[in-house]
């Protein structure tokens, strides 16, 4: 098997023919825990769409190495309000393995169980999900995940409006899934949390700022870039525009990189 889990070549992901990540190239290491950062808008839940397919590219291409992913988007995207217990939504988490429609054996039955266990849930498995808190909700999700039993997971913001023993308590399971050879990458607000937890980090500004061991990437230095290309990134003058090459293939052009190239001269 090839090392690295994903390939990016030039990966360009947007909107309605807009970028709204560009250009990304680089490789991501099987088993590497990685955060990905950057700024609200800096195109981090856009990352991830594209690599879970969920958003065709642009242009260029994400080569996934792997035989089964698991996504776990933004609380704020799901539907809580759906009338449906604890162990109806963990159960999704076979479907990979048993199809949509497949029947839950036995055997899978303590393993939700051992999940629901190891996510502190035990005897949530009734639980309508719209009685659950935050955290529980969170809770159960992980459980999920770690049914989908992927070898390339991807977190978007998952310890958003957690509490502190929550967060410890997933931290956990997050870095026990890359000791067994899982690739991680995480969508992340705290730099605390990177820091401490993230051995390596992907800093974007909707474009690539820097990539590599978290250390090196959360520089005074290149956190102050991030935050000058975005904000030199408004809403009308952020977006790329699809222009059509003399070879007649399209090419996404950022109409934004002269203010950006200003922007850092100041920073
Ligand atoms: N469905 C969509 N249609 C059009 N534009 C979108 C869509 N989703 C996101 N965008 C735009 O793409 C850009 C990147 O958004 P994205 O959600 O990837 O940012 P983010 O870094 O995850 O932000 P946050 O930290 O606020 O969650 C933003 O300008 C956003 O408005």
């Amino acid at each position: 098997m090839n090392d690295f889990c994903l390939e990016f070549q030039n990966f360009t992901l947007g909107y309605q023919g807009h970028a709204a990540v560009h250009h990304l190239s680089g490789s991501v290491a099987r088993g590497s825990l990685t955060a990905i950062a950057g700024a609200n808008g800096s195109g981090k839940s856009t990352l991830l769409k594209g690599i879970a397919g969920i958003l065709k590219p642009i242009s260029g291409s994400c080569a996934a190495h792997i035989n089964r992913l698991a996504y776990l988007p933004q609380q704020s995207e799901l539907d809580r309000t759906f009338p449906a217990r604890v162990i109806d939504l963990v159960a999704l988490g076979f479907w990979q393995r048993r199809g949509l429609l497949g029947r839950i054996t036995l055997q899978d039955r303590a393993e939700l169980t051992k999940c629901l266990g190891a996510v502190g849930l035990e005897g949530f498995e009734k639980r309508p999900l719209d009685s659950l808190s935050g955290g529980q909700m969170q809770r159960a999700l992980f459980a999920r995940t770690m049914l989908q039993d992927a070898d390339l997971i991807l977190l978007d913001e998952p310890f958003n409006a957690v509490d502190a023993r929550t967060i410890a308590d997933l931290v956990m399971l997050v870095k026990g899934w890359t000791a067994e050879g899982r690739t991680v990458l995480c969508v992340l607000h705290d730099h605390v949390l990177v820091r401490e937890h993230f051995p390596q980090t992907l800093l974007l500004a909707r474009k690539l700022v820097s990539w590599g061991p978290t250390p090196d990437v959360m520089t005074a230095a290149n956190l102050m870039r991030a935050r000058g290309f975005q904000e030199a990134w408004d809403e009308r003058s952020g977006w790329c525009e699809e222009r059509l090459a003399p070879d007649g293939h399209g090419h996404c052009h950022p109409i934004i990189d002269k203010r950006e190239q200003a922007v850092a001269a100041h920073v």
